[in-house]
């Protein structure tokens, strides 16, 4: 991770102290860095260029409009779950005809607007779906673009919570299912089939899942050819893991290329492929800053009570993850304890990293490590805590992408009775 590095004991992202982003925007605030946002987006386009592969950005990863104009600025495409993602998208000057429409639930309203922004394609998961987008395409005079979500029922190795391509898990058509339901949306008059999709789950760390459940597709390719069905292209889906702790996922571009070559290997180089990214794009890109508020230590744990919490960050209670936690000034006078960091939320889930061994005294700023990923946008106001600022840098510059949120922000929809 070149763009952090420790200088005179102090942690810098790119060019800027995080200590400086303290003093000027408060704690708890996410930081990304553009440089490594850009790397990570330039990778993939590395093993994209030169072949029919694009890269469509998983923006619920992080879809800070900042994030999004730059991946944008770059040339990807994204992959939307909600008509809210897609307005955001066309807020931050992203091109709609370069998205595609993932999800399981999206309702009458959210295909009529991405209808009518001519989204490129809807990643399709249920017949009762192919039935809703032909009328709602019919209501707006307009044909949809349809890809189909295989559920190959191939085991992702990971968290159960983010598997996604077992038989048991409620996204995609069941893979017995999936030649009846494309005979469906053929038969439906204002469906266009495009593709195919296929999305086993996130923080995947070896490639093998991968080419199995892309084996399992080109099955289906292939029988569906065999009926007169073609399809233009095959979308991979997002999912590959980051480093957070000791993980060893496969660098970006490998990754990217062994998928397109079993690909072409297989005679299917003449299709689109795309792959759908979201954390390795963004995860390492960021980190969440946050100030001791309290060190507590006692007989059967020693606490480092911060000003971050599970509402900023919910992966540790949510998933157990691990993020690598770190002072942003060293310290030489203070001897190295065992701490567990925890937050100020009324949860004894709110943790933000156990059993951590860290020379930390009240008033100290620790970052939080890969949390650019599934961070802020995660999080939530429980205990009325207002969301954390984001700030990009770039260089030795900082740029607020997005202000801290007010406790009045928070209850201004809301409305007293009349007693
Ligand atoms: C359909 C789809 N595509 C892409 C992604 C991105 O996944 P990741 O952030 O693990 O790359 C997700 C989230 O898991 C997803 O549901
Ligand atoms: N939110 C999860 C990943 C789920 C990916 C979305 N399907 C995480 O923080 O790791």
């Amino acid at each position: 991770m070149s763009f952090i590095t420790r200088r005179d004991g102090t942690l810098h992202f790119e060019q800027v102290p995080l200590s400086e982003i303290a003093a000027r925007f408060g704690t708890p605030t996410y930081v990304y860095s553009r440089a490594a946002l850009t790397a990570a987006y330039q990778a993939y386009a590395a093993a994209c260029t030169g072949r029919r592969a694009r890269v469509q950005y998983a923006m619920k990863a992080n879809s800070n409009l900042a994030v999004l104009q730059l991946f944008a600025s770059l040339g990807a495409g994204f992959d939307l779950v909600s008509g809210g993602e897609l307005q955001r998208v066309i807020a931050a000057g992203g091109d709609p005809r370069k998205c595609v429409f993932s999800g399981v639930g999206k309702s009458a309203e959210e295909m009529r607007l991405a209808l009518t922004h001519d989204v490129m394609c809807f990643n399709v998961e249920s017949i009762p779906e192919l039935h809703r987008l032909n009328d709602v395409a019919a209501g707006c005079g307009r044909r949809a673009r349809v890809s189909l979500r295989v559920n190959p029922d191939v085991d992702a190795k990971t968290h159960p919570y983010i598997s996604t391509g077992l038989k048991g898990n409620k996204f995609g058509v069941a893979f017995d299912d999936v030649l009846e339901t494309y005979r469906t949306a053929a038969s439906l008059p204002h469906l266009d089939i495009t593709g195919i999709d296929c999305h086993i789950g996130s923080q995947i760390t070896e490639v093998s899942p991968y080419l199995d459940a892309i084996d399992k597709v080109l099955e289906v390719v292939e029988a569906l050819e065999a009926e007169g069905i073609m399809l233009q292209h095959i979308d991979v889906g997002g999912g590959l893991g980051i480093t957070y702790d000791d993980e060893t996922p496969p660098d970006i571009t490998v990754f990217a290329t062994t998928l397109l070559d079993h690909i072409a290997a297989r005679g299917h180089g003449h299709r689109e492929v795309l792959f759908e990214p979201g954390r390795s794009l963004v995860g390492n890109a960021g980190v969440l800053l946050t100030r001791v508020e309290f060190l507590k230590p006692g007989a059967a744990k020693n606490f480092c009570i911060v000003d971050a919490a599970m509402n900023d960050l919910a992966r540790p209670a949510m998933y157990e993850a691990y993020h690598g936690i770190t002072p942003v000034v060293e310290r030489r006078d203070t001897p190295a304890t065992v701490w567990d960091v925890v937050g100020p939320v009324c949860e004894s889930g709110d943790w933000l990293g156990r059993d951590r061994m860290l020379a930390v005294r009240e008033g100290d700023l620790l970052a939080i490590l890969s949390a650019g990923a599934y961070g802020f946008v995660m999080s939530s106001n429980y205990n009325t805590r207002p969301r954390a600022a984001e700030i990009m840098v770039d260089g030795s510059t900082m740029h607020e992408v997005r202000a801290r949120e007010r406790v009045a922000d928070l209850f201004a929809g809301e409305r007293l009775l009349t007693l």
